[in-house]
């Protein structure tokens, strides 16, 4: 079976391309290939599919085997696919997800991809629908979480997939091994949490380490780094528009005020091309 590898700012995927691959079982398929000492290594798995309802459908498996809404990184990754390796002679197209129907458009210097921007659609705010328990459909905003004995104060959206996020004073020194799995299993998430910790530099600069849901720590979330931006207007902490710093790089999301939708710009790269045993 043919598969090609990606990266987004480090968040690296496995991409299979089901118009010419048969994949039986797409979470065990997803559990196998990431293993990066028994399989190929990724933070997921990206399936390239066909839709009735957009150009093309992606679905993305995690570590563990669990199926996400959607995937930031991994959306400008597939994008970048489709594009170089012929699926679609568009520069901007229609990709159905769990989230809906996003749009990313390839930016293109020089007859060069030098990056991917996509409209990854309206944040979803009410409690309920993030979900976190215990706020009805109120927004959730700068309140109190316990873990682990101690209180902090978080602020959810989903951008299709939940998302808590914690501003902290200083995000590099933050306890996020010891304490991630804790956010990410609370029970306040029924369908657990992506958690992202956030050290705000100035209004239009951010430093964020994310925990993720069925993955751990990664060295970047697209989807968290929109949450994030989403996060800080609600909370006065940063403008429209910021400069989100991960460990792995730089994504600029911009929540547009007209729309009420959040555009991610950033990197996508090709790292190999391979096959396995299927
Ligand atoms: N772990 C996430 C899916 C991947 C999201 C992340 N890699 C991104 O770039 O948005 C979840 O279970 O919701």
């Amino acid at each position: 079976m043919r598969f090609s590898k990606w990266q987004g700012c480090g968040n690296d995927f496995v991409l299979v391309d089901c118009f010419k691959e048969n994949v039986s079982d797409f979470a065990a398929f997803a559990k196998k290939v990431c293993d990066r000492h028994y399989g190929i290594g990724g933070d997921g798995v990206l399936y390239v599919l066909p839709s009735d309802k957009a150009d093309f459908r992606m679905r993305i498996f995690n570590t563990d085997g669990s199926e996400a809404e959607m995937c930031g990184n991994g959306i400008r990754c597939f994008a970048r696919y489709l594009h170089d390796f012929g699926l679609t002679e568009k520069e901007e197209f229609t990709v159905e997800t769990g989230a809906g129907i996003l749009v990313p458009r390839l930016q293109i210097e020089a007859g060069k991809v030098t990056g991917v921007r996509v409209d990854m659609g309206e944040p979803v705010l009410e409690g309920e629908k993030i979900p976190v328990t215990g706020f009805g459909m109120n927004r959730v905003i700068e309140e109190d979480i316990e873990v682990k004995g101690k209180t902090y104060k978080m602020t959810c959206v989903s951008m299709g997939n939940p998302h808590c996020v914690i501003f902290v004073e200083d995000a590099e020194a933050f306890p996020i091994y010891e304490l991630g799995a804790s956010f990410e299993s609370h029970p306040a998430f029924p369908r657990k949490t992506n958690t992202e910790f956030v050290e705000v530099r100035d209004r239009q600069h951010v430093r964020m380490r994310v925990w993720e849901r069925g993955a751990a720590v990664t060295l970047a979330c697209g989807t968290g780094s929109c949450a994030t931006g989403v996060a800080g207007v609600l909370t006065g902490r940063t403008d429209r528009k910021v400069e989100v710093e991960l460990d792995g790089g730089k994504l600029t999301v911009e929540w547009d005020e007209a729309t009420n939708h959040v555009f991610m710009t950033g990197p996508a790269e090709l790292v190999f091309t391979g096959e396995i045993d299927g």
